[in-house]
C-alpha cells in the first residue's frame, strides 16, 4: 500500500485519540454523545420488554436500572442526604432543581417507586426514547400551550390520588445552570394543592466542578442531592399556590447556596471507566481540570 496512504489512514486513526485526550471541547463533545447514545440504545433494548406490560409505572424501574451504570463510566459520585423522608405511602409531588440532562443519574437514585416524572412534549418524538418514556407512564405537557398543560395537571392531580402515584417535577420548566433557580412555575403547586398532597423539595448541588455546557466541561466529580422534608399542602387552595411556590423556592435556593459554598470536598470522585481527559486527582482527593482551554474554573 502506498506510504503516504498508510500515514493518513493512521492519522485519521489517531486523531479522534489526539482530539480526546487533549482538546476539552472534543472530549466534551464525546461524552455527552456517548450519554445521548447510550440513552438511545437502552431505550431501544429495553421498550420491547416495556411493551409487554404496557404504559405502566412499574416500566420507570428498567429506565432507571438502565441510567444507573452511567455514574460508573463516567466516574461520578453521588451523595443522596434525606432519602428516608420519601418513604411515605401515600401519593406526593417531588419539585427539584434542574441544572442539564445530567440530571438523570441523580434521579434514579432517588425517586421512590411508582413515581411518574413530567416532561416536555418534545421528548416524545425523539424515537424510542419518546416509546420507552410513554411506556414508563411519563406524563408530558405542551409547555407553549399553557391551557392543555394546565388540563393535563389537573387530571394528573385526579389520577395520582387514584392510583397512589407520585409525581417528579422540574418546577423551573427548563434547564438551567445560572449560579441560582429560575423562578418557579406553578403547575407542581397547584398539583398539590389539588390533590392535597404534600409536597418534597429535592435540591441537587451545584455540577459546576465537573460539568458546564457553557465551558464544554465535563470530568469526574461528585454531587450531593439533598431530599428535604415534607412541606404539608392539606387545607391550602389555588389562592395560597403563589405563596406556597415562593416559600418552596426560597427553602430550595438557601439550601443549593449553601451546598454551593460547601462542596462535598472529602467525597472523591470516582475513577471513570471511560477514558477520561484534562482531569487529575489532586492531593486533596478531588479530580481537577487540567485547564486545557483555560476556561474552568
Ligand atoms: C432507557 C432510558 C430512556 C429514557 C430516558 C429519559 C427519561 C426522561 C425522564 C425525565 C424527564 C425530565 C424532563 C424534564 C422536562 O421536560 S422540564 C420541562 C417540562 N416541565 C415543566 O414545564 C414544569 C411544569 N410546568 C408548569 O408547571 C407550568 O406552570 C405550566 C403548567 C406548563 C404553565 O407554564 P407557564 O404559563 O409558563 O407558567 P406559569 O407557572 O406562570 O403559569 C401560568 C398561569 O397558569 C396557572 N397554572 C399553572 N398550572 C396550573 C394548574 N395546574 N391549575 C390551575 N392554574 C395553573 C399559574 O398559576 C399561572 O397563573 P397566575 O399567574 O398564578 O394567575
Ligand atoms: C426519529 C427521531 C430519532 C431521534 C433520536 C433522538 C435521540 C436522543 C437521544 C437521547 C436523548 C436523551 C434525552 C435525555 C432527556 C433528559 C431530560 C431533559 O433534560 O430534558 C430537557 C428538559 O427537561 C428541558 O428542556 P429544555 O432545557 O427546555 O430544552
Amino acid at each position: 500500500m502506498d506510504v503516504a496512504l498508510l500515514h493518513g489512514l493512521l492519522l485519521l486513526l489517531i486523531l479522534p485519540v489526539l482530539l480526546y485526550r487533549y482538546c476539552a471541547t472534543f472530549h466534551y463533545f464525546c461524552k455527552v454523545t456517548f450519554f445521548n447514545l447510550w440513552v438511545l440504545a437502552m431505550a431501544t433494548l429495553l421498550s420491547p420488554f416495556a411493551a409487554i406490560r404496557g404504559r405502566c409505572v412499574e416500566n420507570m424501574k428498567l429506565l432507571c436500572a438502565a441510567i444507573r451504570p452511567l455514574k460508573h463510566l463516567y466516574g461520578i459520585k453521588i451523595e443522596v442526604l434525606g432519602a428516608e423522608h420519601l418513604n411515605l405511602k401515600e401519593p406526593y409531588v417531588i419539585v427539584c432543581n434542574h441544572q442539564a440532562s445530567l440530571d438523570l443519574m441523580g434521579m434514579v437514585e432517588v425517586i421512590p417507586k411508582r413515581c411518574v416524572p413530567i416532561a416536555k412534549k418534545e421528548l416524545l418524538y425523539m424515537g424510542t426514547v419518546g416509546w420507552a418514556c410513554w411506556l414508563s407512564g411519563i406524563i408530558f405537557i405542551d409547555r407553549q400551550r399553557t391551557g392543555d398543560a394546565i388540563d393535563v395537571i389537573s387530571q394528573t392531580a385526579e389520577t395520582i390520588r387514584r392510583e397512589n402515584l407520585r409525581v417528579w417535577i422540574f418546577p423551573e420548566g427548563t434547564r438551567n445552570q445560572s449560579r441560582s433557580m429560575l423562578p418557579f412555575k406553578r403547575g407542581a403547586f397547584h398539583l398539590a394543592v389539588q390533590a392535597q398532597v404534600p409536597i418534597f423539595p429535592i435540591v441537587i448541588s451545584p455540577y459546576w466542578d465537573f460539568f458546564s455546557s457553557k465551558e464544554k466541561k465535563f470530568t469526574p466529580g461528585t454531587f450531593t442531592i439533598r431530599v428535604l422534608p415534607r412541606i404539608e399542602t392539606r387545607g391550602l387552595s389555588p389562592k395560597d399556590v403563589p405563596e406556597l411556590t415562593e416559600t418552596v423556592r426560597k427553602t430550595m435556593v438557601d439550601v443549593f447556596s449553601e451546598m454551593s459554598s460547601n462542596p462535598c470536598r472529602d467525597w472523591p470522585a470516582e475513577l471513570p471507566l471511560l477514558p477520561s481527559t484534562g482531569a487529575t486527582k489532586g492531593t486533596d482527593g478531588v479530580w481537577h481540570d487540567e485547564d486545557t482551554t483555560g476556561t474552568s474554573d
